[in-house]
């Protein structure tokens, strides 16, 4: 009983989802930036299993502001940490750092106006993914954190895996082992949708590596008018492996300024090495 009490508290759910938010309430802090008229249109397409890409979410001056922010966190001492896996030895599967920002209370935050912005455009997205309504799937909810990554420029890598965890229909044969692991996954079982933003230069080269690989077709927008636009348009021909074969393998490249969203329970992805410091803010939308 003690260590499923153990499993419920450590196991993410507690830590990581005990103050999330629901997509209405997390949105009141920030207008959302996403054109209203282009957001079902991506929701449709993460549903569809497309990695959906937005290109210029941010502004070229918003990017330059949130990098200056970034080097100033980045001055911080210990900050930044090896991420989890990492530390605690395994660092087979991921070789990134991280820092976990908080909405409220990071006193880190309080003067870097910029990276609060981007923490709080990612946190309105789940309201205007879900058209401004609940979803038919059940509300969306929002953690009070994102992750932001730094992968070094030697090669760092995070191998292949899938956000989210679904748990089979017989692993409720498994019994309290099950309802252990069940608990234990919490929050990765409840993740809906991936949201990252590349904070890196806008003009990324291919030799720098770095790429997020997918196995998914990927949907590629731009914002039509810089970030205060109305409208999508689409940056790439439709929707690539629409009525033909899935693409089996997509790169994307962590441009500066570029949202990437994703259905956090299906599409397998990988950091590829990295050769140049790249930088991601990440955000689970849950459920
Ligand atoms: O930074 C990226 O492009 C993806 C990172 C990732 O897959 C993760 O943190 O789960
Ligand atoms: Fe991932």
């Amino acid at each position: 009983m003690a260590s499923l009490g153990l499993a419920f508290h450590e196991g993410l759910w507690w830590p990581l989802l005990r103050d999330a938010q629901d997509a209405k309430e997390a949105a009141s802090e920030c207008p959302g930036r996403l054109p209203a008229a282009s957001a079902a249109l991506l929701a449709k397409r993460i549903s569809e299993g497309a990695v959906v890409v937005v290109d210029g979410f941010l502004s070229s001056a918003e990017l330059a502001a949130t990098q200056r922010d970034l080097a100033l966190l980045a001055a911080m001492p210990g900050v930044l940490e090896l991420n989890p896996k990492a530390l605690a030895g395994d660092s087979s599967v991921r070789t990134d750092k991280v820092c976990y920002l908080r909405a409220q209370g990071d006193i880190r935050l309080e003067k870097l106006e910029r990276l609060q912005l981007c923490h709080r455009l990612l946190r309105s997205l789940a309201w205007q993914l879900s058209g401004g309504s609940e979803c038919e799937e059940g509300p969306l909810l929002v953690p009070q954190w994102t992750q932001l990554a730094l992968y070094g420029g030697s090669g760092t890598f995070y191998s292949a895996h899938v956000d989210g965890f679904t748990f089979p229909s017989w692993y409720c044969l498994t019994g309290l082992y099950g309802l252990y692991l069940f608990l234990r996954w919490g929050a990765v079982r409840r993740r809906a949708v991936t949201a990252i933003l590349y904070l890196n230069t806008e003009d990324w080269s291919e030799e720098y590596g770095g790429a997020l690989c997918c196995k998914a077709p990927v949907a590629h927008f731009a914002m039509a008018g810089g970030s205060t636009c109305d409208s999508l348009i689409a940056a790439a021909p439709g929707f690539e492996g629409e009525g033909g074969a899935p693409r089996p393998r997509s790169e994307v490249w962590p441009k500066g300024g570029r949202l990437v969203l994703f259905d956090s329970q299906v599409v397998e992805h990988e950091v590829c090495p990295t050769w140049r410091e790249r930088w991601a803010l990440t955000l689970w939308i849950s459920r």
